[in-house]
C-alpha cells in the first residue's frame, strides 16, 4: 500500500484544516496518508508520495513551507509531489493563480502548479494588527471542500494507476 505524507504551513489553521481533509480523502480512497505541519518533519524515508501546502501570505508561501522546500529538494524530487497554496479570500478569481514561487519550486520538481484553493479569514483567529484589520476586511470561509476532496481523490486515483502499472 502507497504512504503518503501531507504537509502543510498554516497561521492561522485554515491551510491545516485543508491538509486534513485530504489526508482524510486519501485514507478512504484505500492509502496510508499522515498529516503533520512542515515544522515537524526531519525526513521523508517511508513515503512514497508528498502533498505539501502552503497558506499565501503578501504573494508567498510561508516561510516553514519554503524553507523545507528548499531543504528537502532532493527528498521530494524522488517522490510523487503534489503542491496547493491557500489564499484568495472575497470574490472567488475567475482563474485562481498559484504564487510565482509555487510554480517556481514546482517547476524545479518537474510537477503540476499547485492547486489554489480559497482561504478563511476570521479575525478572532488573528494574531497582530495587520492580520486582525485585513481579516476584518475580507471576513469568511471561502474554501469549497468538494473541490478539495476532489483533488484529493485525485491524487489518490493517480497513485493507484502509478502501484497498478508498476
Ligand atoms: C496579512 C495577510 C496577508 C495575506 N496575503 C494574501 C495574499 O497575498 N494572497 C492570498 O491569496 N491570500 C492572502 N491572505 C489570505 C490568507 O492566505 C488566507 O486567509 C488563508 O486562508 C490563511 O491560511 P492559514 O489560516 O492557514 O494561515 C492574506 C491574509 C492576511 C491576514
Amino acid at each position: 500500500m502507497q504512504r503518503v505524507l501531507v504537509l502543510y504551513a498554516s497561521k492561522m489553521g485554515s491551510t491545516k484544516e485543508i491538509a486534513e481533509a485530504v489526508c482524510a480523502e486519501l485514507a478512504a480512497h484505500g492509502l496510508r496518508a499522515k498529516v503533520h505541519d512542515v515544522l515537524e518533519v526531519r525526513a521523508l524515508d517511508g513515503y512514497d508520495a508528498v502533498v505539501l501546502g502552503s497558506a499565501v501570505y503578501a504573494a508567498r508561501w510561508r516561510r516553514s513551507a519554503a524553507r523545507f522546500f528548499r531543504r528537502h529538494r532532493q527528498e521530494l524530487a524522488a517522490r510523487r509531489v503534489w503542491l496547493f497554496e491557500s489564499g484568495w479570500v472575497g470574490t472567488r478569481p475567475r482563474t485562481p493563480a498559484a504564487t510565482r514561487g509555487g510554480r517556481r519550486r514546482a517547476a524545479r520538481l518537474g510537477v503540476r502548479a499547485p492547486a489554489v484553493f480559497g482561504g478563511r479569514l476570521d479575525p478572532a483567529l488573528a494574531r497582530g494588527a495587520l492580520d486582525r484589520a485585513i481579516a476584518r476586511k475580507s471576513t469568511g470561509d471561502y474554501r469549497d471542500w468538494d473541490e478539495i476532496r476532489a483533488w484529493a481523490a485525485d491524487i489518490a486515483r493517480a497513485l493507484a494507476t502509478a502501484a497498478a502499472t508498476g
